[in-house]
């Protein structure tokens, strides 16, 4: 009776597209797959004439027994039903084998376009779908999407076994299939009442267990915090009150599960009763054989579970289209970043031209408006500004991740919404402030800028980058793991890994998201090397967080509320007394060396 709780833990989603398309659309993926399909609904119907059959030729053998009892006839009767049922079970192996290689090759297509589309988006459609939505868009939600095809077939086989068994009987007794049929409507009143009532008390209970998982997970990742203003007796007051609320919620669920299948008995109860009954007087007025009141019997045993089954289809059947839904519409989200070329750009300069462009995230919050900004060939040129002023959105921009909303933005004078995009960024490197590193080594991680590269390239790469000694600091060398998101790693490592990357991949452009923590000043000095290693050569945009490289940068602009306000070198910003002044004095002025000899000779 599983099929009864399946799929009641869907969320209901805005729905955009009509059934039909989808089913067209579902369809169309099963295409391929016509003859597997051909194959399990031939078995289906075989199957479902034989299990239709199996009571009847008992009824008939019950009656045929009476008059002869002779040892043959009794074993051939045993032979007969031992073929029918082993005929049937091997029908639905062959169904199920065909069915779950069809269904199996259409989600692994299902996903494999899914994959694809996020590959795809540019980033706005990842601010727009948190990561865990779009996982389970392309995990959970094409997996039971699929099972809409299943159910169809569940359906179409309980309804040729229905149809074939009312209608036998329909010849054999009006009156006593009267009798079964009405019963039917109150079979799935039930079944859709069942429904309904453990779809809300399993919502209610999954709601629940997710408040008791979330209130552990925030407690244990704040603890520090909650340690330090000694909050523990309130959090554990707390987490008794939502565990108690959980166990309320929870032995409900309990309850009504456990109630519905006694009432489902005494509902097969008082329908057996009155076929016995009514079927029992038929056989004393000579109106009925004792077979056939057998088969009315088993009859009812019989429609029974596939009633329940085609009351609780339509809803599956909808919440597996909503799940198609949710994949198709990932797979169409329209992107918003459109090349309307592909020039390639083999001699890649690195000079950056932004003319009038007006952008923001939201077109009712622009960032940047009217901006305006010529970066040189090789030139390094350091961002600086408050948080919010528009840096990163600038690098965003360079690597043609969002959208502009007007104005142009031109590469080696190309417009670069005429770009070959894939061409362009294997030019054009990152480097983010909490570098991401991938679950595998060192050297796979520095290989990730170009596949391609040999093991002494990918050595030299990091050799270039920090010198031999931070290479034999790691516990491994290059073949060192680092973990999950790079957590076996120190932050300064991760930092050079990340810089060996982009040098290994040479591109012509640069975009450096400087990191804010601080690193030991051997780390610091090492990462300060490779980062003028990195440099050298290359048109740099660099988000400054150091002052040793907004006093290098050939250029420094100062972003406020996405307009260039001061420009120019440091020393002559500096002797401005203007807005990088105050910055300097209240965010890069203690990272100087002069102030920290100051300090301590203050201290
Ligand atoms: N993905 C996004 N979606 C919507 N708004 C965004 C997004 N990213 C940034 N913003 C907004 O755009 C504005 C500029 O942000 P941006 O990240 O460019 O600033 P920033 O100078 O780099 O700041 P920080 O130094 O804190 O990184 C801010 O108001 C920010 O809230």
């Amino acid at each position: 009776m599983g099929f009864l709780f399946d799929g009641l833990d869907a969320e209901e989603y805005d729905r955009n597209y009509r059934d039909a398309d989808l089913v067209k659309r579902i369809l169309h993926y099963f295409r391929p797959q016509a003859a597997k399909m051909g194959i399990a609904a031939a078995m289906i119907s075989a199957a479902a004439l034989l299990e239709a059959g199996i009571p009847i030729f008992i009824s008939r053998s019950i009656d045929t027994l009476r008059n002869d009892t002779s040892m043959g006839r009794i074993a051939t009767t045993a032979l007969i039903l031992t073929v029918l049922a082993s005929c049937s079970w091997i029908f639905n192996l062959i169904r199920q084998t065909f069915a779950a290689q069809a269904v199996g090759d259409v989600v692994l297509k299902i996903r494999e376009d899914a994959c694809d589309a996020v590959l795809r988006r540019d980033m706005s459609f990842y601010d727009q779908f948190p990561s865990g939505k779009i996982v389970s868009r392309v995990t959970s939600d094409s997996a039971a999407f699929s099972q809409v095809m299943n159910l169809s077939m569940e359906l179409l086989s309980r309804l040729l076994l229905v149809t074939v068994l009312v209608g036998y009987l329909a010849t054999v007794s009006l009156k006593l299939t009267g009798i079964l049929l009405a019963l039917a409507p109150i079979i799935m009143g039930v079944a859709l009442a069942f429904r309904a009532i453990a779809r809300r008390t399993i919502t209610a209970s999954r709601r629940m267990n997710a408040e008791v998982s979330s209130h552990i997970q925030e407690t244990v990742s704040g603890i520090g915090v909650a340690k330090t203003f000694r909050q523990e007796a309130a959090i554990h007051q707390e987490f008794l009150g939502v565990n108690q609320q959980s166990l309320r919620v929870n032995r409900r669920t309990r309850y009504v599960f456990s109630s519905i299948f006694p009432i489902l008995n005494v509902l097969a109860g008082i329908g057996t009763a009155s076929l016995v009954y009514a079927g029992g007087i038929g056989v004393r007025e000579g109106e009925l054989s004792a077979g056939t009141w057998f088969l009315f019997i088993q009859g009812l045993q019989s429609i029974w579970f596939p009633l329940t089954s085609i009351a609780s289809f339509w809803s599956q059947f909808q919440l597996g289209l909503a799940a198609g839904e949710r994949v198709f519409g990932l797979i169409d989200a329209e992107p918003r970043v459109i090349q309307s070329d592909s020039q390639r750009l083999p001699q890649l300069r690195g000079e950056i031209r932004f003319v009038d462009v007006d952008f923001g995230y939201k077109p009712e919050e622009p960032v940047l408006q009217h901006f305006n900004l010529h970066i040189r060939a090789g030139e390094t040129l350091a961002l600086v500004g408050h948080t919010g002023s528009g840096k990163s959105s600038i690098a965003k921009l360079v690597a043609r991740f969002y959208e502009f909303q007007r104005g142009q933005i031109l590469i080696d004078g190309v417009n670069i919404r005429h770009l070959d995009l894939s061409d362009y960024r294997t030019r054009l490197g990152m480097v983010t402030q909490s570098p991401f590193l991938f679950d595998g080594t060192v050297r796979e991680n520095i290989r990730y800028g170009r596949p391609d590269a040999s093991d002494a390239e990918v050595l030299a790469a990091a050799r270039h980058i920090g010198g031999e000694e931070w290479i034999s600091a790691l516990p491994q060398g290059l073949d060192s793991p680092v973990g999950e998101r790079g957590a076996s790693l120190s932050m300064g490592q991760r930092q050079l890994v990340a810089l060996a990357r982009v040098l290994l991949q040479d591109p012509a452009i640069i975009i450096l998201d400087e990191a804010t923590a601080s690193v030991d000043p051997l780390t610091e000095t090492l990462i300060q090397e490779g980062l003028d290693t990195v440099l050298a050569g290359r048109t740099a945009i660099v988000i400054a967080h150091r002052l040793s490289t907004v006093r290098h940068a050939d250029r420094i602009i100062v972003l406020r509320k996405g307009q260039i306000i001061e420009e120019g070198h440091h020393q002559h910003l500096l002797a401005a007394g203007g807005h990088y002044a105050e910055l300097y004095n209240t965010y890069f002025r203690h990272q100087s060396l002069e102030y920290i000899e100051h300090a301590r000779k203050a201290a």
